[in-house]
């Protein structure tokens, strides 16, 4: 398999035990391939790996995990000098799949490292907020965070992404406004939100089509924002439809900021940040991505 260039495979330890993993990377071993594979532990594990990719001269860098676990890489892969930066890969091994169920990258891991590895590279956007975090996939705040901050653990590796719509459901008791202002070019709102979906891709949440018109290539975020001027049945219906109403408002933006008078969580592809300010800034072309050929989420 010498048309292949080493790669390196970055699996969350929550991953780790899958068999079929296992047997796959041993047939590409067995085929020629060089391809290292390292397993996560804790956050900042996954950046660290990425920043060894080079001396490895690895030209690929897989994410075998969840949103949380491509975010990582994708991050740690978009402050690399573009000279030296290598294509992702993504191997699907979290509980949603949100980000790659979008992009219709197989589920099944042999057909997923495939592609991973040979899959044709695409230039794609990425999020950044504030200094040092960025998304590939998507930032909610409101119930969509309540969702999936709040998930348990057992309930995912139970459940798998069915947990976040049946969490999701149980805390409906909980959902709560949150005042803010959001300003962008062109755009200004404040209220109060019930929900903010600010999409590179389109669903978070265990299939929630939130930002059902996001591209991933497209240099523009999608901003869609329920606010609480709704009753609760026809918002939880809209959430879920992804129909147009009078109380969903939709912007596409190539930046935004977002002020509260607290403290407000927001969830980048799942991982939680708070803070009282945020400014969310897309950088267009910022990595490359193997992705399948009828990937939805490319212009
Ligand atoms: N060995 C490990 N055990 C538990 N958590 C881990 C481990 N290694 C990394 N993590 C943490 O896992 C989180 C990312 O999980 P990831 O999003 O990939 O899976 P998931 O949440 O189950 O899937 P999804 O987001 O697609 O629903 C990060 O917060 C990271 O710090
Ligand atoms: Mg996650």
């Amino acid at each position: 398999m010498s048309q292949y260039t080493p790669a390196l495979l970055i699996i969350n330890g929550k991953g780790a035990g899958n068999e079929e993993i296992r047997s796959s990377v041993k047939q590409l071993r067995d085929e020629g391939l060089t391809l290292h594979v390292r397993v996560t532990w804790e956050q900042g594990d996954a950046a660290r790996f990425v920043a060894e990719a080079s001396q490895l001269g690895a030209k690929t860098v897989i994410a075998g995990g969840g949103d949380g676990t491509i975010n990582e890489v994708a991050a740690a892969l978009a402050q690399l000098p573009a000279a030296k930066r290598p294509t992702l890969g993504i191997v699907p091994l979290g509980t949603a799949n949100d980000f790659a169920t979008a992009c219709n990258i197989p589920l099944a891991p042999e057909q997923a490292l495939q592609l991973a590895l040979k899959g044709r590279a695409v230039p794609i956007d990425l999020a950044k907020v504030n200094e040092d975090r960025y998304f590939i996939n998507m930032a909610t705040g409101g119930f969509g965070t309540r969702i999936t901050t709040e998930t348990p653990e057992k309930l995912k590796a139970v459940l798998g992404g069915v947990s976040y719509f049946i969490h999701g459901l149980l805390r409906l008791d909980a959902l709560k406004a949150e005042r803010c202002e959001i300003r962008g070019p062109d755009f200004r709102w404040s209220g109060d939100a019930l929900v903010i979906g600010i999409g590179n891709g389109k669903q978070a949440g265990g299939g929630q089509k939130l930002c059902p018109n996001a591209l991933i290539n497209d240099g523009l975020l999608q901003l869609r924002l329920l606010t609480a001027e709704e009753l609760l049945p026809t918002l939880i219906s809209t959430l879920f439809s992804g129909e147009a109403n009078s109380s969903v408002i939709d912007a596409s933006l190539p930046w935004l900021e977002i002020h509260a008078p607290h403290e407000l969580t927001f969830n980048l592809d799942g991982e939680p940040l708070k803070g009282e300010h945020f400014r969310i800034e897309l950088l267009p072309n910022a990595i490359e991505c193997r992705l399948p050929p009828n990937c939805e989420l490319l212009d």
